[in-house]
C-alpha cells in the first residue's frame, strides 16, 4: 500500500523496517510525551483518475492524522497528472469545485490542516484565456481555505537527452506574486511550488516576511530530481534557516512521465530529517521544533548579515 516513516524526537529514527507492533508502541510513547507539533510530508503517484487520486490522498491524510500530525502536505498534482495538455485542461476545476470541497470536508472531519500542493485551478480568466493556475491551497482544521498561492515560475524546459520536455506555460498562467506566510499550528508556512525551488529570491522574500517553514510541493522529473532535488531543498533551508517540507510525486504517471519522489523534510541547519524514497507512495512524520529555527538564527544571524544595501542597487559599471 504505502510506507510510513516516523522521524520524531531528536534521535531521528527510520522505523519502516521494524515490526509494526514495535513501531506503534514507539510512536505512542513518543507522541504522548512530545509537546511539539507534527507535520506529515506525503508522496503519491497521481494519474488522470481523480477519484483514485482522492482516495489515495485521503488514506495518506488519515494515516498521518492518526499518527498525530496536525498538518499534512500533499504534492503538486495531488488532484491529477494529465497525459496531455488537453486532458490536463479538461480535468481542471475552480476552487469552488468538487475536488477542493472534498478536501475541505476531510480537513473539517479530521480536524487537520492541509497543504494541497498544486491544484489545477480554473481562475477568473478561464473563459477568456483557457489556461489554468497551478495553485497551492492551504485549508485549516475548520475546513476553510486560508491561503492560495499561484505558482510564479513555470517549467518550460527542454532536455531531450534526459527525456524531459515540458512546457507548463502551454496550459498554465503564472501567478501574480508571493503570498505572505500563513500562521499554522506548525509555525509560519511560506508557500512555493516545485520549480519555484530553483529561485532563491522567492525563498528569501518569504524569509524576510517571517516564514519559519518553506514548502515546495513537487512533481520533479526523475532526471532533474536525481541531479538537483535534495541539494536545492537543503540550500533553501540553509540560506533561509527555515524548515523545508517538500511533498512529492513518485513513479510512473502513464506512458510519458515519471517523477523522482523523495518527499523530503529538512531542518533549518540543512539536515535531512526524512526522505520518503524513490519507489512508492508514503508519508513521513516530523516534529517541527520552533527552537531549532530560533537557535540556528541566533548562532549564525545571516539575515542580519545580509548586504541588501550592496546587492539590491544593481552593479556599478567599471
Ligand atoms: O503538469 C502538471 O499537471 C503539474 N505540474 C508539474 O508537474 C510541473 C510543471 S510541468 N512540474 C515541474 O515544475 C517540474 C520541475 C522540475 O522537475 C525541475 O525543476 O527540475
Amino acid at each position: 500500500m504505502f510506507t510510513v516513516r516516523c522521524i520524531l524526537g531528536t534521535s531521528a529514527k527510520n522505523l519502516t523496517s521494524r515490526p509494526v507492533l514495535r513501531r506503534r508502541i514507539e510512536l505512542q510513547r513518543r507522541m504522548s510525551t512530545s509537546p511539539l507539533p507534527v507535520a506529515a510530508v506525503c508522496q503519491m503517484t497521481a494519474t488522470p483518475d481523480k477519484e483514485a487520486n482522492f482516495s489515495a490522498c485521503r488514506q495518506l491524510v488519515e494515516e498521518a492524522q492518526q499518527r498525530g500530525a496536525c498538518m499534512v502536505f500533499l504534492p503538486e498534482g495531488f488532484d491529477y497528472i494529465g497525459s496531455s495538455r488537453e486532458e490536463t485542461l479538461s480535468l481542471s476545476e475552480s476552487l469552488e469545485g468538487d475536488t477542493v470541497s472534498k478536501y475541505t470536508q476531510l480537513a473539517r472531519k479530521l480536524e487537520v490542516w492541509l497543504s494541497l500542493g498544486g491544484f489545477h485551478e480554473r481562475g477568473h480568466d478561464w473563459e477568456s484565456d483557457r489556461r489554468i493556475y497551478n495553485s497551492h491551497v492551504i485549508i485549516n482544521d475548520k475546513g476553510d481555505i486560508v491561503s492560495v498561492y499561484r505558482k510564479s515560475h513555470l517549467f518550460d524546459v527542454e532536455l531531450p537527452e534526459k527525456g524531459v520536455c515540458l512546457k507548463e506555460s502551454a496550459f498554465t498562467v503564472p501567478g501574480p506574486g508571493l503570498v505572505s506566510p500563513v500562521q499554522t499550528p506548525i509555525g509560519k508556512v511560506g508557500l512555493g511550488i516545485c520549480y519555484d525551488v530553483r529561485f532563491p529570491e522567492l525563498s528569501l522574500a518569504l524569509r524576510r516576511d517571517a516564514a519559519e517553514i518553506l514548502t515546495y510541493p513537487s512533481a520533479f522529473t526523475a532526471a532533474t530530481g536525481a541531479a538537483h532535488w535534495e541539494v536545492l531543498l537543503r540550500a533553501r533551508a540553509i540560506e533561509t534557516q527555515c524548515f523545508v517540507l517538500a511533498a512529492a510525486q513518485v513513479g510512473r504517471h502513464g506512458e510519458k512521465r515519471r517523477s523522482y519522489g523523495h518527499a523530503l523534510a529538512v531542518d533549518p541547519w540543512g539536515e535531512v530529517l526524512a526522505d520518503c524514497g524513490g519507489e512508492e507512495p508514503g508519508v513521513a512524520l516530523v516534529e517541527i521544533d520552533p527552537e531549532k529555527v530560533r537557535s540556528t538564527r541566533r548562532s549564525m544571524p545571516v539575515q542580519q548579515h545580509r548586504r541588501d544595501d550592496a546587492f539590491y542597487r544593481g552593479l556599478e559599471r567599471s
